[in-house]
């Protein structure tokens, strides 16, 4: 590109290095200067084209120096305003004369506006210029023009040209009659005038959608290959031996759903390949996950191999770790625990048990990963709430098992339900089990929704409740601003609710207590000690006390939605008929009230996730994924879920049938963002 390095600066700014890049920089709209709305129609807070007469024109100098023009048409009038204008320049927008105005219109001060328009003089007899005008995404300093300008010199140069041939066989794009390459990146960004403005701007012309398809196709490609590069790699062959398993299963009081024992067998066949499985678990809250986790471990652990479940709180792993100890200590199964938290002694005998090979089952923390945790025989990394560890800290778990040059076998567990479309797109990389199927006996949660101010009559259903051997969480309004005033707010509800509830067993559990102290109010609540538990939102993930059947959660309008699916995930969990209070303080966004609406209306967490993608994308669901993995730019997973399920199908035939035309197009697209495929 022949630019200056000042231009270069900002052009990197917008992920543009080369030739290539640039003239993927698509338009992110286009304005339409083929199309003039009468004043009195123009729908305000769009950008459109009007034009009219003259009719007055000043410079006023209070509040700040501005032109005011008004201009009118058959239908109305409108207010143009240029401020910073100096009055030598009135005459050029003199009364009488006729003026296009391009921009948005808004209500002002002075009635409907248009504020620092593109604008011109019509001369008279001149006709409608017909053109679309692409606008694009640009940064600070990087006008609209200038940018347009080094695109279209792009356009031109024979090189870059020549970098436009079709990676795409043909018999892809006649079976789904994609329009040709080159002819879409030019139409994009030159529209001939006959081309439909509509669908340009909702991007379902032909030509974006072979852009959108090709880009899809690229990250279809980038991630199966990745897939197919773990063939070949080494991991441990875990047999089905099965006996650690029937010594288990007849103990747990309850028999596997047969959603469990689907994905349990999906799990147990991976596990005797002789290369690292890398599956994602999916379950909505409360459908089990942990079981199935527990039968894997058992399977790395009777082979001699050493499991690890690394959870992303003290809270939640604390509750692995009792739960699979009474699980797994009556079969003889050595169990240890690593949290960050714990003092520098206990924390070193309980590494050389890992680095010894006498601990069989390790659950922790992040802890776990740290470069001094050296395990003797890692098969079976499984991990929880994949989404809230960075990609950096899986692998390092993933290379704990390297002592022994075989790499551990990894299972992703995730409760926040991952939509399909993003399931096919972002993680198919990954072997996905979905546990789809909740154990019986469930009664469904009932959620109501209750105005701040109505609190009193919470305070009665409370009483009720506990009066009824009920258990009861309280869940604290999450303040993402500062942890000490979400403490505050915490411990005023504490007191209040003591003062309010004297015969009542209060308690208080919150992030900043030690793992020790958390842990102690969490047992006594799992033991019914404490009847009325007040939380901040660590509770979130995971808590499993069955008995909790009424929950009230504070200032539910802050939260999100996976994570209200979450917290009310913790009541619903035994056979009680249970109720979520959402109390909301007024007056409700249009955001807030969406979110509120949706989890009203479903129980189905993948129908909430579903909902939430649509809501806010894909960030939410990806956390750390996102610097990983070659992130969209043009496809948009709800609206083009066919153009998803084409490329899938497209990126295998081309592995097998067409692997330089597949290397050609995964370079187009993703050049060198693809450190993701070498780790
Ligand atoms: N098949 C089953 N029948 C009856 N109860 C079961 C069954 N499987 C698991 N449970 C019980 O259901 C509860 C929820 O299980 P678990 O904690 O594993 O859920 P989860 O999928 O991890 O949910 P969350 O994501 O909310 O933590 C536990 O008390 C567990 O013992």
């Amino acid at each position: 590109m022949s630019v200056n390095v000042d231009v270069q600066e900002k052009l990197s700014r917008l992920g543009i290095y080369n030739e290539l890049d640039l003239i993927l920089h698509l338009p992110i709209r286009y304005e339409d200067e083929t199309h003039l709305f009468l004043i009195g129609d123009a729908p305000q807070g769009h950008t459109v084209q009007v034009e009219g007469v003259i009719i007055h024109n000043e410079v006023v100098i209070r509040p700040r120096r501005q032109l005011i023009c008004r201009i009118e048409d058959d239908s109305g009038i409108l207010v143009m305003r240029f401020v910073n204008f100096y009055s030598s320049q009135i005459k050029t927008y003199a009364v009488g004369k006729r003026i296009r105005l391009l921009g948005e219109i808004r209500n002002g001060f002075f009635g409907a506006e248009m504020v620092h328009p593109k604008c011109r003089i019509v001369r008279a007899g001149e006709s409608l210029a017909h053109s679309l005008t692409p606008i694009y995404p640009t940064t600070a300093g990087l006008t609209q023009k200038t940018l347009a300008k080094i695109i279209g010199q792009g356009l031109q140069d024979t090189q870059t040209l020549q970098a436009l041939i079709e990676t795409v066989p043909d018999k892809i794009i006649r079976k789904y009659r994609l329009k040709g390459f080159d002819d879409s990146v030019m139409c994009l960004h030159h529209p001939s005038p006959e081309e439909s403005i509509e669908a340009l701007q909702t991007r379902t012309h032909p030509a974006w959608r072979r852009i959108k398809f090709d880009e899809l196709l690229a990250q279809q490609l980038s991630m199966r290959v990745h897939y197919r590069q773990r063939r070949s790699l080494n991991a441990p062959v875990l047999e089905q031996k099965n006996t650690l398993k029937d010594q288990l299963l007849p103990q747990l009081g309850f028999e596997l759903t047969s959603a469990q024992i689907k994905v349990y067998a999906e799990i147990s066949r991976d596990l005797t390949a002789a290369y690292p499985m890398q599956r994602l678990l999916q379950g909505d809250v409360g459908s089990g996950k942990t079981i199935v986790a527990a039968l894997a471990a058992l399977q790395a652990i009777e082979n001699g191999f050493q499991a690890a479940i690394m959870a992303p709180t003290e809270i939640l792993a604390e509750q692995h770790f009792m739960k699979l100890s009474a699980w797994f200590e009556p079969l003889g199964v050595h169990i240890v625990w690593l949290s960050g938290g714990m003092r520098k002694k206990q924390k070193q005998t309980e590494m050389d048990k890992i680095a010894s090979g006498v601990a069989q089952l390790v659950v922790g923390t992040h802890a776990l990963f740290q470069s001094q945790v050296v395990f003797h025989q890692l098969g079976l990394a499984i991990i929880d709430e994949q989404h809230r560890f960075g990609v950096h800290q899986r692998l390092a778990l993933r290379m704990k098992g390297t002592q022994s040059d075989l790499m551990p076998h990894q299972l992703m567990m995730s409760a926040t339900p991952i939509p399909r479309t993003l399931s096919m797109s972002y993680f198919a990389d990954l072997d996905v089990s979905i546990i789809d199927q909740l154990p019986p006996g469930r009664s469904p949660v009932i959620t109501k929704l209750i105005a701040d101010r109505r609190r009193d009559e919470i305070i009665a259903r409370i009483h009720f409740a506990c009066q009824q051997d009920k258990q009861v969480y309280w869940v604290c309004p999450l303040i993402e601003e500062s942890e000490a005033l979400q403490l505050q707010t915490a411990m005023e509800t504490y007191q209040h609710l003591r003062k309010t509830f004297p015969e009542l067993n209060v308690g208080l559990v919150h992030g900043r207590l030690s793992p020790q102290e958390k842990a102690e109010i969490m047992l006594l609540f799992k033991e019914g000690k404490i009847q009325l538990l007040v939380a901040t939102t660590v509770i979130e993930v995971g808590v499993d006390v069955p008995n909790a059947s009424l929950m009230v959660i504070e200032n539910a309008e802050r939260m999100g939605l996976s994570q209200l699916h979450q917290l009310r995930g913790r009541v619903g969990r035994g056979p009680e008929a249970s109720i979520c209070i959402l109390l909301f303080q007024q007056p409700l966004s249009k955001i807030a009230r969406e979110r509120l609406r949706i989890i009203f209306e479903h129980t189905d967490g993948f129908e909430i996730a579903r909902q939430d993608l649509q809501l806010r994308g894909p960030g939410e669901f990806l956390g750390a994924r996102q610097s990983g993995v070659p992130m969209l730019r043009f496809a948009d997973l709800e609206q083009d879920g066919e153009l998803l399920e084409a490329a899938q199908d497209c990126a295998n035939e081309m592995l097998n049938n067409y692997p330089e035309l597949a290397q050609q197009h995964i370079s187009r697209w993703l050049g060198n963002k693809t450190e993701y495929l070498r780790v």
